[in-house]
């Protein structure tokens, strides 16, 4: 691809094997230190999404580019595995490891940049801990480095979490509802974290959220899923909290 485009769908469909649609026809486009806000009711298609930016899915139909490299099911693993280690992925529902560290946690995320075998016993180089130690400290947690994950608050943990995306030097953030396990407070902290830390460092963030007060803290744009279609992507401004609720009714 020869413009800056980081990722682009075209005529994206995915379509399962009982024939059911859980893409339609997507055509979607991000360009660098661009970020969007991914809304839609339940089983809109929003998280199949991301997991065909990952190459976790491959479409069915239509065309799919990821930092340049062609995602279909015939794309070679050495491929799809470059581009993963380039993606930062913050996921639902906190996956870290409880009995590890912060710390500990956070290496996991130089994992994709170090093939050592040692790397697969936990023994990783001073410069991975460098790393892991510095994405702790962008996250306001390297006081709580050597902490046990699940001695950690819910806020804290999605922090750490942050921090194991961000040890990736990733160019995109991918969050699938980074706060939907929080209570409103850590909620709306985490949301502002992940907003400055994208702006600071010039990432591209995609997140899907279901809190419509969210989408003011994260993103200008805005993209409305439902079932499998795009039915708005646009500058939040451009359209009303009247439009966006009447949506969520319909
Ligand atoms: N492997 C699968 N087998 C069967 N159905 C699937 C599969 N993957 C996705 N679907 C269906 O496709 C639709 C879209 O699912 P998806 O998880 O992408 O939606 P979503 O917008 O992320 O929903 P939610 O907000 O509930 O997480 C849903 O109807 C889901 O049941």
């Amino acid at each position: 691809m020869m413009d800056a485009s980081i990722l682009d769908f075209k005529n994206v469909s995915l379509i399962l094997p009982s024939g059911k649609t859980v893409l339609d026809r997507v055509n979607l486009n991000l360009e660098n230190h661009q970020s969007m806000t991914i809304i839609g009711h339940n089983g809109a298609g929003k998280s199949s999404l991301l997991k065909l930016i990952v190459g976790d899915k491959f479409c069915t139909e239509g065309e799919l580019h990821i930092l340049g490299h062609s995602l279909k099911q015939q794309t070679e693993k050495k491929s799809i595995q470059k581009m993963r280690s380039e993606i930062g992925f913050i996921h639902q529902g906190l996956h870290l490891v409880g009995r590890k560290n912060a710390i500990e946690n956070v290496l996991m995320g130089r994992l994709p940049h170090n093939q050592s075998i040692k790397t697969w016993f936990g023994i990783f180089n001073s410069s991975d801990y460098d790393m892991a130690y510095e994405a702790l400290k962008e996250v306001k947690m390297s006081d709580k480095a050597l902490m046990r994950a699940d001695k950690l608050s819910g806020g804290e943990r999605q922090k750490v979490a942050i921090a194991r995306a961000l040890a990736q030097s990733p160019k995109i953030l991918l969050a699938d509802e980074p706060t939907a396990a929080l209570d409103p407070k850590a909620a709306s902290e985490v949301a502002e974290l992940l907003r400055q830390l994208v702006e600071n460092k010039k990432l591209s963030l995609i997140t899907v959220v279901h809190s419509l007060d969210l989408i003011n803290k994260l993103s200008h744009r805005v993209v409305i899923m439902k079932q499998g279609q795009i039915l708005f992507d646009g500058d939040r401004q451009n359209i009303s909290p009247t439009e966006v609720n009447e949506f969520y009714n319909t």
